[in-house]
């Protein structure tokens, strides 16, 4: 694989995190792969002890001068607080924020009546279902979105500062405003939380018997619901006005679905219930990286460096593994140092070929 080391780093100038759990180490530990200098912050003295001991950053000191960008990692709810710290302490940093919600901490820093020009807040579409320095990872960016809320104040400079440290960190910037932002999510991240959750939760009462039966159906559709509760009424709460829109329109679709299927004989009954499921069918196929993936196989994919001859080593690679490729398709999001490879293999041979692959070093997801 290329090294990342290799690669210079857009971003000049020393980039403070504060906040190091989760989203601030692995913004430091991909920052530092690329050689910039990162200094780090946290409530926390062990976490922010930890998050250095991983390699994501270096403790600020008195003599170091004001950071070029502020990165702000907290939660949702002290979001705003740290923000107007860190523009009033580093007034002549740029500030962006990576919370997952971008509306409610906006308006609550206009009310304050602060001087924003400095601020930028932004989004990686990237998590884990756990927070922590622990579970940060340098590649957590890598070809995800990255939201940017500009407003029609900001600095030309400051927007193409947060650009750089989402293109350094692999991840693609793109513009949106708050408002779009939160509607969004609401529909791509905040409704899937909820309802993983609560299908989750059914299983509670269940028998071992019936919960041993479960098979990746189950497991991709629950994945999230491992995530943080305490982070996500923050994130629910901050964004509830599209979320409860989402999830009156959701319940309705339920109750339309269960009343077809209490009686399938009623005229039109199994057409409703066709038309639902058909409807999962074009929605499924609107998901980026789901395309035209066929039932029979299993895909993986894999991660390649927008550099020549990746493509070419990995399916040398492939066949030296003896993993047989049914299918291939190729993804690169514009503007991306990094492209996907989704490969399908026979269900049988995919846990293999993906160990056998980061084995290699291949990255996958
Ligand atoms: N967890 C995820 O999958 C994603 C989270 N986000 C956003 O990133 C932000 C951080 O989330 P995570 O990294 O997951 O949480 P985390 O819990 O791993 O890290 C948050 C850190 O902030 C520190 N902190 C809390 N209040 C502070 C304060 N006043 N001053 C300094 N440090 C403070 C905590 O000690 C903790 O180490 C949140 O706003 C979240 O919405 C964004 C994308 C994905
Ligand atoms: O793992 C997933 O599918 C996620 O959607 C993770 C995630 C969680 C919270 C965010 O604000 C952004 C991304």
């Amino acid at each position: 694989m290329s090294n990342n080391n290799a690669l210079a780093a857009r971003v000049r100038g020393t980039v403070h995190v504060i906040g190091a759990g989760l989203l601030g180490a692995s913004v430091g530990l991909g920052l530092r792969e690329r050689g910039v200098d990162v200094t780090l912050e946290d409530q926390s003295p062990t976490t922010v002890a930890l998050a250095a001991d991983y390699g994501a950053g270096r403790l600020r000191t008195a003599q170091d001068p004001e950071p070029a960008l502020v990165v702000v990692a907290t939660p949702p709810d002290v979001t705003a607080d740290v923000i107007e710290r860190a523009l009033t302490t580093y007034p002549n940093a740029v500030v962006t924020d990576v919370a997952s919600v971008k509306l409610a901490p906006y308006l609550e820093l206009l009310r304050r009546g602060l001087d924003l020009k400095n601020y930028v807040g932004s989004h990686p579409m990237a998590g884990r279902e756990r927070g922590g320095a622990i579970m940060a990872r340098a590649d957590l960016f890598v070809a995800r979105p990255w939201v940017i809320c500009r407003d029609h104040e900001t600095p030309a400079e400051a927007l193409a500062l947060v650009e750089d440290v989402a293109l350094d960190l692999g991840a693609t910037p793109l513009e949106m405003t708050p408002e779009e932002h939160d509607r969004s999510v609401g529909l791509v991240s905040h409704l899937p939380q909820v309802v993983s959750s609560l299908l989750a939760a059914r299983l509670i009462p269940a028998s071992e018997q019936a919960v041993g039966l479960a098979g990746a159906g189950l497991r991709d559709t629950t994945r999230i619901a491992s995530s943080d509760p305490e982070l996500w009424v923050q994130i629910l709460g901050a964004n509830r006005a599209p979320v409860v829109e989402l999830l009156d329109a959701f319940g309705k679709d339920l109750a339309s679905f269960a009343d077809a299927l209490r009686d399938p004989e009623q005229t039109g009954a199994k057409r409703r219930i066709a038309d639902l499921l058909s409807s999962g069918n074009r929605g499924v196929a609107r998901i980026p990286g789901k395309h035209g993936s066929s039932e029979r196989f299993t895909s993986i994919m894999v991660l390649i460096d927008d550099t020549p001859g990746q493509l070419g080593r990995l399916l040398t690679e492939l066949g030296e593994l003896g993993i047989n490729m049914e299918d291939l398709r190729l993804e690169h999001s514009p503007g991306a140092q990094i492209g996907f490879a989704e490969i399908a293999v026979l269900p049988e041979v995919a846990e293999r070929a993906v160990t056998d692959l980061v084995e290699r070093g291949w990255r996958t997801l």
